[in-house]
């Protein structure tokens, strides 16, 4: 496995992986745990050569958010994807992806304003712009992500469509269903904030979805279904909730009510230090 830090050396490394069949890129911010292990096995299934990025992208962070507490480790990263048999990680310093005078932003009206978007200012514009460069660095074949970032996902196909980026596949990019701890919390580097008891509390979140996706199902007024769902969080010990919308799985809408296109229950909660998100299907009627 190679690991690459600069341009060039980055770019004869990939040609020559080319030359073998597909290329698949695995985009991550580091602090790898199973659920970015399942996104490079998928990988590995669907092309010949898997790049994995580990970047910590200071663009999409806000100001008071974690990017100098954010985990970095990238020595016991490249071993768990040496495992794995990655062929290459793209490990760039923040000078080499932004050098002095960068000035570019790519931002994706629409998909992006609401949840996340509103919640972090600035944080997608800044996944659309590394993505994109990310994209035209490796010139993948395909793109996984996870759908544990849903908004991200959608965002991201948004932009590969309006941009024609030239992923030549039509599964370019691919969503890999969340991977869950054994209690049902979503898998996520931003665990490692949590206290004992907080992660024992944590598990309040997928347990109150699931409960409001049920209610939900059953014809409990959505208002009343996710407001019940941000008490239960409340009280089981999150501080706060950023949001807890029904919506339309491809284009983010807030929905008031069930219908009948594919639906997604999205949440966002803050517990200890850390900020937790969880989506999960609603059945269309
Ligand atoms: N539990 C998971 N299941 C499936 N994919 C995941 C999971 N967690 C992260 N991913 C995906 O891995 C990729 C890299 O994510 P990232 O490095 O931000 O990890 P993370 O655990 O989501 O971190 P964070 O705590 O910042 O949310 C993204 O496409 C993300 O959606
Ligand atoms: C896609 C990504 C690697 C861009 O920095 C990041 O947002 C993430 O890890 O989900
Ligand atoms: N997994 C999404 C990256 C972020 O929260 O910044």
């Amino acid at each position: 496995m190679q690991l690459i830090h600069t341009l060039d050396p980055l770019r004869s490394a990939v040609d020559a992986l080319r030359s073998q069949g597909p290329v698949a890129l695995v985009p991550t911010m580091g602090a790898l745990h199973e659920g970015h292990l399942t996104l490079v096995r998928e990988a590995r299934r669907r092309a010949a050569s898997v790049v994995v990025s580990i970047f910590v992208n200071p663009l999409q962070f806000g100001a008071n958010e974690d990017l100098d507490a954010y985990p970095r480790q990238l020595e016991r990263d490249c071993a768990l994807l040496e495992a794995e048999g990655v062929d290459l990680v793209w490990a760039p310093s923040v000078e080499v992806m932004y050098p002095a005078r960068f000035a570019t932003n790519v931002s994706v009206s629409g998909v992006s304003e609401g949840l996340d978007g509103a919640a972090r200012p600035g944080h997608f514009d800044g996944v659309a712009t590394v993505v994109s460069k990310l994209f035209n660095q490796v010139r993948p074949d395909l793109a996984l992500f996870g759908e544990k970032d849903w908004q991200q996902l959608a965002v991201i196909r948004r932009m590969a469509r309006d941009l024609d980026l030239t992923l030549p596949r039509a599964d370019a990019i691919h969503g890999v269903s969340t991977v869950r701890e054994a209690d049902g919390l979503a898998m996520s580097s931003r665990n490692a904030y949590l206290t004992p008891e907080q992660r024992a509390a944590a598990v309040a979140l997928p347990q109150a979805m699931r409960a409001a996706i049920v209610e939900i199902e059953s014809g409990v007024d959505v208002g009343d279904a996710l407001a019940h769902l941000a008490r239960t969080l409340l009280a089981s010990g999150f501080l706060s909730v950023d949001y807890a919308e029904l919506c339309d799985a491809a284009d983010l809408s807030v929905l008031m009510a069930r219908g009948p296109k594919p639906m997604r229950l999205l949440v966002a909660a803050r517990i200890g230090k850390a900020r937790l998100i969880d989506n999960m299907a609603v059945m269309p009627v």
